[in-house]
């Protein structure tokens, strides 16, 4: 069935809103087949006064993890990882139950502690303590280690970024080849994806890009720009950076099977409700979300210092939609920002 067109006024209201709790700036880019859609409010740099626009860089944290997955089950594909394999096959030191597989690292049951818990405590001593650090992932894995885990492997869904950068681990420990390479090769090439990068430890955007801005836990204090970081805390959980159309293009790709053969779409597809109304869902590596009209969209959200995002395509991958604020540490923006999902695949404001 066909979906209504997409609320463009709706669209536009919702960014006004996420201005209106200080987002200096959004942008929503709709792709449907050769039609695209286009609205983009307020300013992607606030020194400079530039005006935002939907062709802008931005650094998409946690829609990382999506491109991380792809990668994994390209390896499953080609035999060269097991999903059901104890984790500690594929790693060069070993976590520490042997019960953790890679689905569960995939899926967010390992129990694994999420080590940002406490590097962002305090939100921006945190931030600024490692915006120029350069961790490996061992280092990472480590202090997530030296807590005790959430729940027992599989028990439980309990999102933890150790999770992807474990994942990170093991696809360079297997193959002996930087994830940034796996990226470009699988992903970034075959898509064309010319505004995707992966340029850990750089800290630099290049290109057109939008600036972002981390909002301080005394709300009255001014944003602090956190555009320069090495995202070195996340790496292959969060450090891609692409735009709008690009994250579209990754979407659509990934859900019409021309990223992966059908059993491993099959797995990365199958869901598991995490939030009590069912709405919210979790597969591999990949979000869903049931909308008021009760269609289902599928993709990743992100939040890294100054950047909310939300990258979503329908089951068929016909209709995908990347949104931006380039604002955090705002949680009624983040929400807000979510509102263009309902206006973009339902038609409609958001009930
Ligand atoms: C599950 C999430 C929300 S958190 C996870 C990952 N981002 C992070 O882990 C960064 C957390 C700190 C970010 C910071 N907040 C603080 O420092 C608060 N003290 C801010 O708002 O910029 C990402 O991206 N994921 C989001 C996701 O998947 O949507």
């Amino acid at each position: 069935p066909s979906l209504p067109a997409p609320d463009v006024a709706a669209v536009a209201a919702v960014h006004r809103t996420a201005l209106s709790h200080g987002a200096p700036g959004a942008l929503t880019r709709i792709d449907e087949g050769p039609r695209s859609y286009h609205v983009a409010t307020g300013e992607a740099d606030t020194a400079a006064h530039t005006p935002m626009d939907t062709g802008r860089r931005f650094r998409v944290g946690s829609v990382s993890k999506t491109f991380t997955t792809v990668v994994l089950l390209q390896l499953v594909a080609e035999g060269k990882v097991d999903l059901d394999a104890p984790a500690n096959r594929y790693l060069p030191e070993p976590l520490p139950d042997e019960r953790i597989t890679v689905r569960h690292l995939l899926s967010h049951r390992s129990g694994l502690y999420d080590y940002t818990n406490d590097m962002f405590h305090n939100t921006v001593p945190g931030f600024e303590a490692v915006r120029n650090k350069v961790f490996s992932y061992q280092e990472l894995i480590d202090l997530s280690t030296a807590k005790p885990l959430n729940n027992a492997p599989g028990a439980a869904y309990s999102y933890s970024n150790t999770n992807f950068v474990a994942l990170g681990a093991i696809i360079e420990h297997v193959t002996g080849t930087p994830v940034a390479t796996h990226y470009r090769q699988r992903i970034f090439t075959p898509l064309r994806l010319r505004n995707t990068s992966y340029v850990h430890p750089r800290t630099t955007i290049s290109g057109t890009y939008a600036r972002g801005y981390l909002r301080q836990d005394d709300t009255t204090l001014p944003l602090v720009d956190s555009t320069e970081q090495t995202v070195s805390w996340a790496q292959s959980a969060g450090a891609v950076i692409s735009n709008a159309r690009d994250l579209n293009r990754f979407f659509s790709a990934l859900l019409s099977g021309r990223l992966l053969p059908e059993e491993q779409l099959r797995e990365m597809t199958t869901m598991v409700p995490v939030t009590a109304d069912g709405k919210q869902s979790y597969g591999l590596g990949l979000r869903g979300r049931t909308l008021s009209c009760g269609t289902t969209v599928y993709g990743h959200t992100g939040t890294v210092q100054g950047y909310y995002t939300y990258a979503f395509t329908t089951s068929d991958g016909r209709r995908s939609m990347a949104s931006l604020a380039n604002t955090s540490n705002n949680g009624t923006v983040n929400t807000t920002l979510g509102a263009t999902l309902d206006a973009s695949f339902c038609g409609t404001d958001p009930a």
